[in-house]
């Protein structure tokens, strides 16, 4: 059994649709899912703002690589193309979190090391669990009090938009 925090993006094409595209293909694991917010871009800042949110999932099968198998299916599902780092994409699925799980794999890093900086991650998963803790890391909530205001402010919930329904 393994409890996993994924965080969706998206900013190419009908984001809210990539997302849902996201939250249907996790249905059998799905426990909980946050609000959406509409993001201004942080690393290429010269790009469309995103929708983040984030999940929470449960499965009795899946390991810390079964749920990066599970997020790389769901961006092929959308048909993500590689191309810049930081790039657009209509959706991207990262692992934030499985358990306690500590993994230095580049092709999986436990807990996602862009996680402490990422209020786009943060305010969400706060959303969604308020007394969440980031393995090695601490609360959520004081991670996202010690980001600076510049990173917080461009983090807007969208409460016309909903992950189901
Ligand atoms: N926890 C993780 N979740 C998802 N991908 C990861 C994780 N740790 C390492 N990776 C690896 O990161 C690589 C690049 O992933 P991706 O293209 O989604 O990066 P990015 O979204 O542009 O940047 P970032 O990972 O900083 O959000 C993938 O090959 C993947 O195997
Ligand atoms: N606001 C926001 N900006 C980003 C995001 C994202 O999910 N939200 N993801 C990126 C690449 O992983 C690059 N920049």
């Amino acid at each position: 059994m393994s409890r996993a925090v994924l965080s969706l993006g998206s900013n190419l094409g009908d984001r809210l649709d990539y997302l849902r595209l996201a939250v249907r293909g996790l249905s059998d694991v799905l426990l909980a899912a946050s609000p959406v917010y509409e993001t201004a871009p942080w690393g290429v800042t010269d790009q469309p703002d995103f929708l983040n949110a984030v999940v929470l999932v449960e499965s009795a099968e899946l390991d810390e690589w079964g749920w990066l198998h599970r997020a790389r299916h769901l961006e092929r599902e959308a048909e993500r193309r590689r191309e810049q780092r930081w790039g657009p994409r209509t959706l991207d699925v990262d692992v934030v979190t499985v358990d306690e799980v500590r993994s230095r794999d580049p092709e999986l890093l436990l807990p996602h090391p862009g996680t402490p900086s990422r209020a786009t991650v943060l305010i969400p998963w706060l959303a969604l669990e308020p007394d969440a803790t980031l393995p090695g890391h601490g609360p959520v909530s004081e991670l996202l009090a010690a980001l600076p205001e510049t990173e917080t402010a461009g983090v807007r919930r969208r409460p016309d938009l909903a992950l189901r329904g």
